[in-house]
């Protein structure tokens, strides 16, 4: 809904309907209307005493294109009314079906975050699991009009199994205390724990396989080590599973 007040003296107040850029010549009277006040439609096609052959034409006369296209202006003018995730993804699924986005894609990356605010309780606020879920509902939408995310040139939504998804979810939101946590131990370690430390952590960053055996005396920070790996590993987004020969031994290690 837009208000125009064209004089101080006389005020007329009108509202206008929000219209969709597929309904074509009428999207673009009511760009101007929004931005210049008209007497007649004869005066919404007259641009510096010129008389444009369509809406169209007087609307790009007037400079209203220039910076944005026709989906930016419809994208940025439903965030800036404050519709909601679902609706500006309507509104998104909407323009593509109707090809009025140029280059979907960078539309896409620059609204993504408005779009996929519906996602973010469940996804523990992870932009990239966020963004994937917005995807993943856009392009359900698009299946039922026969296209697909890759006709738009979309990247594909990278969901992972609901058992990653699982650990990503719970350990995600402790990212910080477990780095937190990690940094501490690293500061107290021996140089033994140390060295064990590092090679792990840097096989596991690596992508390297490793088969380390650890073994030391009763008390020496075996369990301590082990902890602080566990820790590092999480705060960087790996998923660990820690097990053991004996049920409640696992329970010694975070996520065991
Ligand atoms: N580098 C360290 N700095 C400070 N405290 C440490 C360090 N290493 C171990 N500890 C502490 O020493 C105690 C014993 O360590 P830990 O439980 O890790 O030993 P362990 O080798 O796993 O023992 P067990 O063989 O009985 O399981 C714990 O209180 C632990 O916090």
């Amino acid at each position: 809904m837009h208000v125009i007040q064209c004089s101080a003296k006389h005020p007329h107040i009108c509202h206008l309907d929000i219209v969709r850029p597929s309904q074509g010549n009428v999207f673009y009277l009511r760009a101007i209307l929004q931005n210049h006040p008209v007497k007649s439609f004869t005066d919404a096609l007259t641009v510096d005493n010129i008389k444009a052959s369509s809406f169209q034409e007087a609307a790009t006369m007037l400079g209203l294109f220039v910076d944005q296209n026709k989906a930016q202006y419809m994208m940025q003018e439903a965030v800036s009314a404050l519709h909601t995730p679902a609706e500006l993804c309507f509104l998104f699924l909407h323009l593509l079906i109707n090809d009025c986005i140029i280059e979907p894609l960078a539309l896409w990356q620059e609204y993504m975050h408005e779009l996929s605010k519906d996602f973010m309780p469940q996804c523990s606020h992870d932009i990239h699991l966020v963004g994937s879920h917005a995807l993943q509902s856009i392009g359900d939408s698009l299946e039922e009009h026969g296209k697909v995310l890759n006709d738009y040139g979309l990247p594909q939504p990278t969901l992972p199994s609901s058992e990653v998804l699982h650990e990503w979810l719970k350990w995600n939101p402790l990212a910080a205390a477990n780095a937190s946590n990690a940094h501490e131990a690293y500061s107290l370690m021996t140089d033994k724990q140390h060295l064990i430390f590092d090679k792990v952590i840097h096989c596991a960053v690596n992508n390297t396989p490793l088969c380390a055996f650890i073994n030391r005396k009763v008390g020496r920070g075996k369990t301590f080590l082990i902890n602080a790996i566990c820790n590092k590993l999480q705060s960087l987004n790996h998923i660990v599973l820690p097990t053991a020969t004996a049920t409640s031994a696992t329970l010694l290690y975070p996520g065991g």
